[in-house]
């Protein structure tokens, strides 16, 4: 198991013992926090999708140094510090990897948005999020993120990778285990 991994603190030992794959998902808010900047994925897992911004955590690098890394390759944005807001893991029928992603935020960015091969970034407020074109669970755990709290999620899909069969999320008072 990956030393970053928190699946330990988390899930039971039967699923410790899966493959995870270790990511990053981060969403910039502007200064009062009204407004998120999503971006719609133009290729791979969840094109088409509005999310926040992030991928897959490299094997030298913390896993908010990932946040940060992918949120410039993504979006040309330089976020100056993050705040880490939740841990998801989400279970795929057929699908023995546990993806393990790590929520965060920020306010503190430099630069212009821009379009990237990977994703066209567009404002949002945070009361009117395109639901319908996000992912399944986003719509579970984002009140908690627009209230400020942290949270620990869990979500089992059917292979369709729309619907929900199993869920658990909390909110929780720390994520430093
Ligand atoms: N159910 C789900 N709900 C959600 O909100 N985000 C999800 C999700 N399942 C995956 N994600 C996010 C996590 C991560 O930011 C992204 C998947 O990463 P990518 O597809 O960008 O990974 P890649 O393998 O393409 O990574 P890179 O090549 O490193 O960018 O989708």
């Amino acid at each position: 198991m990956d030393s970053r991994s928190v699946s330990k603190h988390i899930e039971e030992l039967e699923y410790q013992s899966k493959p995870h794959r270790l990511l990053t998902l981060i969403f910039p808010l502007n200064p009062p926090r009204a407004q998120v900047l999503l971006g719609l994925k133009k290729r791979g897992f969840g094109q088409n999708k509005y999310n926040g911004f992030g991928g897959k955590v490299e094997p030298q690098e913390s896993i908010s140094q990932g946040a940060i890394r992918e949120l410039t390759e993504e979006s040309c944005l330089r976020a100056r510090s993050v705040n880490k807001r939740g841990v998801l893991f989400f279970y795929f029928e057929n699908d023995p990897v546990t993806m393990e992603v790590h929520v965060f935020d920020t306010v503190e960015y430099e630069g212009e948005w821009e379009e990237t091969e990977e994703m066209a970034p567009k404002w949002f407020g945070v009361g009117d999020m395109p639901f319908d074109r996000m992912w399944k669970d986003d719509e579970r755990w984002w009140p908690m993120f627009i209230r400020g709290k942290k949270f620990i999620g869990r979500f089992w899909f059917l292979e369709d990778q729309v619907t929900i069969v199993r869920e658990e999320l909390a909110e929780v008072d720390s994520l430093e285990f």
